[in-house]
């Protein structure tokens, strides 16, 4: 197995190593933190929220409102949801708020009949608004808690702007990875993982010394069929199939995520995601199922240690660690279905105190491999997978296909796109944005067709 290089730090005399190593934030230059002791994190650090109504973003205004001097939302974009963004207006009053266009006068209406006195943010939608909000002067950091290739635009640039990133929108990075790895060294910003997997990653990484790391553990659930086989699947009714790929056995996450860990397709993108925050080769990535989500991924260095990092499944802590390293913010995160401390699981009640782990079933969860194939093919590959599979939840959801056709869809569709030259090896973002709109077309396509022939 090669060894890879743990991404090189900026180098105080301002040379760097390969792009994805801006991930690293400068250890050299940190200021001393054990336990808050130090002036680190600076009390109010600023920061916008992309996807503020989603599940990572009420989660983080979870951690600025359990930390309210650290962290202070300043900007805010949401979707369609204005009901609850004017709560979070109400609640944290950013100066700059965005939402879906159908909803601006929504917002604008509901602001005014707030009534704050001395209060009148910038109201503004759409992406441009979504842009507004990642570029606001006064953020230091930007959350990208917006779900999908949505987020590329945005983040692209919040990163010109020069605001550091805590990145929970992974489809960004899968599509965007190409165009976004130059911009860390250009613009000297960084990005810090909320996903839970790539967080625990960065948390190993802590003081393990640079070329120290052989390989990349995964942790994925299996999702909310892992104690079903094939067999099993293939003769349950497809109406029900739909219905529970929307839950998942230990985390409250939002849809489409929630069915990518059904199908194991997130643990797929996961793996693109570490390639690109980590400068991993895809050899030396691993993926293994834990069904109890306490373990939520581990580094094994060369001299055989492997060390994880442990906890509920609570996005809560991620957040905050992307938002206070290299400081260990003093916290109180219950586990957030049943309100138990992580304590208790050390007591090993029930089923507490186990940790179980074993090799995915690859024809179980077809997905792992496609995502595999997509990054070791690079270039525009995994944006077209990345978006095909977009769609391919959204049509799950809409009723037009069945849990079992999307990994067809999605190997259907990245062949289409090899057969009809479609995948740019050096991708610039317009090639991106292109080939994400190409691979959705591309998954209407095929399921159309499909249905013809089944007709
Ligand atoms: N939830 C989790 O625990 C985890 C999530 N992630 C990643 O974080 C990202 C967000 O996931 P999650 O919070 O679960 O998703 P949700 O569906 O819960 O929230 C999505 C957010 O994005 C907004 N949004 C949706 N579509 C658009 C769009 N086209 N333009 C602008 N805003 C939009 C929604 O607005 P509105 O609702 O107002 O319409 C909402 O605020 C995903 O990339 C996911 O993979 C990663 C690890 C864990
Ligand atoms: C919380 C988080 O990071 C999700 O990506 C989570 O890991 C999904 O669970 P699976 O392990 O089932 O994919
Ligand atoms: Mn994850």
């Amino acid at each position: 197995m090669a060894a890879f290089v743990l991404p090189k730090l900026p180098a105080a005399d301002g040379g760097s190593g390969p792009t994805p190593a801006a991930v690293l934030a400068p250890e050299a230059s940190a200021p001393q933190s054990p336990n808050g002791a130090s002036a680190w994190p600076p009390a109010g650090k600023k920061i916008s929220i992309l996807g503020s109504t989603g599940s990572i973003g009420t989660q983080t205004l979870d951690i600025c409102r359990k930390h309210a001097g650290l962290f202070t939302p300043v900007a805010l974009a949401a979707g369609k949801n204005v009901e609850l963004l004017l709560e979070q207006v109400k609640e944290f009053r950013p100066q700059v708020v965005a939402c879906d266009e159908s909803k601006l006068a929504d917002l604008e209406a509901g602001i005014a009949a707030l009534g704050i006195q001395d209060y009148a943010p910038v109201l503004l939608s759409g992406v441009e608004g979504q842009c507004a909000v990642a570029r606001y002067e006064e953020s230091q950091t930007v959350v990208t808690g917006i779900v999908g290739c949505a987020g590329l635009i945005p983040t692209i640039e919040a990163m010109k702007a020069k605001k550091d990133i805590a990145l929970a929108n992974k489809e960004t990075l899968i599509a965007g990875g190409p165009v976004i790895a130059p911009l860390f060294e250009e613009y000297g910003v960084s990005m810090l993982p909320v996903d839970s997997e790539h967080s625990a990653i960065f948390q190993c990484l802590q003081g393990v010394p640079e070329g120290g790391v052989k390989k990349i553990i995964l942790t994925g659930s299996g999702g909310t069929f892992r104690d079903m086989t094939v067999e099993e699947m293939k003769a349950a009714d497809p109406e029900w199939l739909r219905q529970k790929s929307t839950t998942h056995p230990n985390w409250d996450m939002g849809a489409k995520i929630t069915v990518d860990s059904s199908t194991m397709m997130n643990k797929g993108l996961e793996v693109i995601e570490a390639h690109w925050l980590y400068g991993v080769d895809y050899d030396d990535i691993e993926v293994v199922i834990h069904p109890q989500s306490i373990v939520h991924s581990a580094i094994e260095c060369h001299d055989t240690a492997v060390l994880m990092q442990t906890g509920w499944p609570d996005m809560r802590l991620p957040i905050l660690y992307a938002l206070s390293h290299p400081a260990r913010v003093p916290a109180d995160l219950p586990n957030p279905r049943d309100g138990r401390q992580f304590d208790d699981w050390w007591k090993g009640e029930g089923k507490d105190g186990q940790l179980t782990f074993s090799k995915p079933d690859l024809e179980k969860y077809p997905c792992i491999s496609l995502a595999y194939a997509a990054g070791r093919r690079g270039g525009t590959m995994p944006a077209i997978l990345s978006a095909a599979n977009e769609r391919a939840v959204e049509l799950l959801l809409s009723k037009a296909i069945d849990f079992l056709e999307i990994p067809g869809t999605l190997e259907a569709v990245m062949k289409l796109a090899e057969d009809d030259g479609k995948v740019v090896d050096t991708p610039t973002l317009d090639d991106i944005v292109a080939a994400d709109l190409w691979a959705r077309d591309a998954a209407d396509k095929v399921v159309q067709e499909r249905s013809v022939k089944v007709a």
